[in-house]
């Protein structure tokens, strides 16, 4: 007889460290730098106590739209080999403990920023965790091989949430930064994606190279690579960012786009010959950590 993730009861409670890998640490890891350097480019000196509970906020809201989309996903997730040992398909805890968790986390996370910030950097939180649990993980995720270009919208969300935090508005600077991550996300994910394939067609989630193919991937890939710098550029070239940015943004983005490049000019089939695919993948993190941490340097350290 075969128990299903949902029917099945761990013998020990699940432990602190298994929560904590419900928020996907990790990942959430680059979410939170981004909002950090969101709030540090705004205009304006950070209140270091509003600034450190605005992002212990993101933070939360975070990692609880994590656990939220692990407690939906324990089935599909015990199904692939990269994502079988997390707490809930490895059955170190059961779904309800990661359903509550992340409600609590989620509710207290807005709450934090609502009460102690400002009521509309709360409500991008509170939209982003929507948009991540709900329209990413629950609707698009299994439907459409676009579901993390429009899915992807919910992790652009975090520098504006920073910037709207210290500044209570949105202007276009910040509109830009989410512009950016958007443009970012899909040659991040579907780099990703063409080496693990096969992970994905078993599971039957409908990712980008499982539908349209690997050419057409790796075609999209180039074409939101373009995208992308121009976006990531565009600070510079509308005045609202320094010198130092544009010459370090145009720069990373060469890089990115001619590691794009030849992630579309590779023929391969077989994952052990996919290195532009791997290399495109870890570059997109470290573009990304760069890009953010030159902006807030030239915000407020060059003169
Ligand atoms: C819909 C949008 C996205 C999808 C589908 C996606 C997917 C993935 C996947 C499948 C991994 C593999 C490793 C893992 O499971 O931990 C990964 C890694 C990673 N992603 Fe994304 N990602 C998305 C957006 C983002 C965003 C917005 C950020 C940050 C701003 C981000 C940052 C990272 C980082 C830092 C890693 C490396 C984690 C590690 O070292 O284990 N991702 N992403
Ligand atoms: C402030 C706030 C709420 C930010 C949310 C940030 C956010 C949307 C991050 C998404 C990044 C992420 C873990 C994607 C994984 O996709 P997946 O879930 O398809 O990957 P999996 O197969 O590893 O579960």
């Amino acid at each position: 007889m075969t128990i299903s993730v949902s029917e099945y009861q761990p013998a020990m409670p699940a432990s602190a460290g298994d929560f904590f890998a419900l928020t996907k640490p990790r990942v959430m890891s680059l979410v939170v730098f981004t909002a950090l350097c969101g709030m540090l480019a705004a205009p304006g000196s950070v209140d270091p106590v509003l600034g450190f509970t605005a992002i212990l906020a993101i933070a939360l809201g975070a990692g609880a739209s994590g656990a939220l989309n692990q407690w939906y996903e324990a089935g599909l997730d015990a199904k692939m080999k990269r994502t079988a040992q997390r707490p809930l398909p490895a059955g170190r805890m059961d779904k309800s403990s990661a359903l509550h968790f992340g409600v609590g986390l989620g509710s207290f996370s807005v709450l934090l920023m609502g009460l102690a910030v400002n009521w509309l950097s709360a409500a991008i939180l509170a939209f982003s965790i929507f948009f991540y649990a709900v329209v990413y993980t629950m609707w698009l995720k299994p439907r459409t091989p676009q579901n993390i270009v429009i899915g992807g919208a919910a992790g652009a969300f975090p520098p504006l949430i920073g910037w709207a935090a210290v500044t209570g508005d949105v202007t276009l600077m910040p509109v830009l930064l989410f512009a950016l991550i958007f443009f970012w996300t899909p040659p991040h994910f579907w780099a990703l994606a063409l080496f693990i394939n096969s992970d994905y067609a078993k599971a039957g989630i409908p990712m980008l190279p499982v539908v349209a193919g690997q050419a057409a991937t790796r075609r999209q890939i180039v074409l939101y690579s373009l995208v992308m710098t121009a976006v990531a550029i565009a600070p510079w070239l509308l005045d609202l960012a320094g010198a130092l940015y544009g010459v370090a943004a145009s720069a990373l983005s060469l890089v990115f786009v001619a590691l794009a490049i030849r992630v579309g000019t590779n023929r391969a089939t077989e994952p052990a010959a996919m290195r532009p695919e791997k290399r495109l993948f870890a570059y997109s993190i470290f573009y990304l950590f760069a890009l953010f941490a030159i902006l807030v340097v030239d915000a407020k350290v060059v003169p």
